[in-house]
């Protein structure tokens, strides 16, 4: 039997890629559905508690707005059921207390609840995001990478997975020092981030390591990029007097996408062929190829 948990977990994930229009209706619907016995129940029975969940879920995943329509609305049953005992003829006084108190709680729930989201929503795009250099993380590149390989799966759209990883970095760390290592580091995120496409995805996964993702490339066209994007870097080192190279290997996928970590597996097993050929060069292969040949298959 489904467990409590998992069902409130599903339900979360179905809200989440729900549209817009089907939560803010969903949330109607449950107000409207709140609101009938509320009003039929008559004022000695109050249902407000209840509102609190459509108003919450409301707010949570279809914004602070759907929130506060909801809170207001959700007032009418109990106006109309004060109407109808004649608060507003003798006891007008309670009749506003009632609703003032009614819409505030409300709003005060859809005040704090935005205030949780927003600050949810900041914390997970932080997590995502590497502090030195600005660029996606592993954890934000995987993501993207997972959703690339779905849609890419699905459309039938190759693409490039770039793995760059800098040489003999830690003599510069070694010989500048720890701050000199990072200007190198955000220097090379930067210039990563300026040479792919707007769609397509930058990262630093780790130390001197950084990673790209290329959407709809085959792998003529990779190698023509990342050519380009080797000289680029090349010379940026150079007119900022940095004693680095960088070993880049590359692996495009034109018909089979295998899963994330068997991509980068694949990308990152070509950058160590180049590095164990004497560095600072590139190496492209598709994966069909790479897996076509044992020596260099995939494990
Ligand atoms: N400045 C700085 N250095 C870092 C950071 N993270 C890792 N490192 C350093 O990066 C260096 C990576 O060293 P290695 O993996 O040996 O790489 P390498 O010196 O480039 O050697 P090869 O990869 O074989 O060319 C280590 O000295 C780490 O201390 C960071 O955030 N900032």
């Amino acid at each position: 039997m489904m467990s409590l948990k998992s069902a409130l977990s599903n339900a979360d994930r179905w809200l989440q890629d729900a549209s817009f229009s089907t939560t803010f209706l969903l949330a109607l619907a449950s107000v409207i559905a709140i609101g009938i016995p509320d009003y039929l129940f008559g004022v000695d029975i109050s249902l407000f508690i209840l509102y609190i969940v459509p108003v919450g879920i409301g707010t949570w995943y279809a914004g602070k707005h759907c929130g506060i329509f909801l809170a207001i609305l959700s007032s009418t049953p109990l106006m109309m059921e004060q109407v109808n005992a004649h608060y507003f003829v003798n006891r007008q006084g309670l009749f506003f207390w009632n609703l003032f108190m009614h819409v505030c709680t409300l709003l005060v729930i859809v005040y704090l609840l935005d205030v949780l989201v927003v600050h949810l929503r900041n914390e997970a795009a932080l997590a995502r995001v590497d502090a030195v250099t600005g660029v996606f993380n592993r954890l934000g590149f995987f993501e993207r990478l997972e959703f690339s390989v779905n849609l890419m799966a699905r459309q039938q759209i190759g693409f490039g997975l770039v793995y760059i990883d800098l040489d003999d970095f830690k003599k510069i760390n070694d010989k500048y020092g720890h701050d000199e290592g990072d200007r190198v580091l955000r220097l090379t995120a930067s210039l990563l981030g300026k040479s792919v496409r707007h769609s397509d995805v930058a990262a630093r996964l780790g130390g001197d390591e950084f990673a790209l993702l290329l959407h709809g490339v085959d792998r003529h066209q990779a190698v023509i990029l990342i050519e380009k994007l080797r000289v680029a870097l090349h010379r940026a080192f150079q007119m900022e007097r940095v004693a680095v190279t960088c070993s880049i290997g590359c692996v495009t996928f034109r018909s089979f996408i295998p899963d994330p970590h068997s991509a980068i597996k694949a990308a990152d097993l070509l950058m160590y062929e180049v590095k164990r050929h004497g560095k600072n060069n590139v190496l492209v292969e598709e994966y069909e190829a790479m897996t076509a040949h044992s020596a260099t298959k995939p494990q």
